[in-house]
Order: C-alpha cells, then structure tokens, then sequence
C-alpha cells in the first residue's frame, strides 16, 4: 500500500542544540534504513519549509502508524496521510 505522507518539523525554538542535532542525526538514519528497505520510496524537501512530502510503501495502515511514531522527530512533527491507489489514466504498468 502507498501513502503519501507530509511532515511538518516544528522543533522548539528553545531546544538545546545538542538534542536537536541528535533527534536530526537518528531520524536521517532510521530514514535512509527504510529506505533501503525500500519502504520509504520517496523523500523530498518542501521548498522553504521545513517539511517534507514522503511516499511510504507499506503493507498496512497499522504499519504506516508504527512506523511514523517511532520516527525520532515524531513528537515533533505534524504529519498529514493520503492513501494512494492507482489512477485509471496512470500510463504506468506499475506503481513505481
Ligand atoms: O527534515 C525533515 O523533513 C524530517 C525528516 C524526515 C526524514 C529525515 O531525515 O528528516
């Protein structure tokens, strides 16, 4: 199942630098596992906004959850799910 996924990091002004480069360090590298996992398909950087727009590939929506909240950024984010499904005019013969 693919859900495309937004994140929106708001990290306290006041956090102390060095938890915020740690959250930063940990979350970079459970992303690049999943990755090459090939469950976290796509990651792109939302121009001018700390926010990215994600597509998951993932068996379940309760596996989507799990995965989001075991982000370490996770209580720090606001994240925002669609569902995917494939569009009748797709040329595409696969959902890549
Ligand atoms: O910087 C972000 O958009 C949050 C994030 C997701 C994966 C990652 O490494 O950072």
């Amino acid at each position: 199942m693919l859900f495309h996924v937004k994140m929106t990091v708001k990290l306290p002004v006041d956090m102390d630098p060095a938890k915020a480069a740690k959250l930063k360090a940990d979350e970079k590298e459970l992303a690049q596992r999943l990755q090459r996992e090939g469950k976290w398909r796509h990651l792109w950087r939302i121009a001018g906004h700390y926010a990215n727009y994600s597509v998951f590939d993932l068996a379940s929506v309760e596996e989507l959850h799990d995965t989001l909240m075991q982000l370490p950024l996770f209580p720090y984010m606001e994240i925002e799910v669609n569902g995917l499904c494939r569009h009748p005019s797709s040329i595409h013969q696969d959902d890549r």
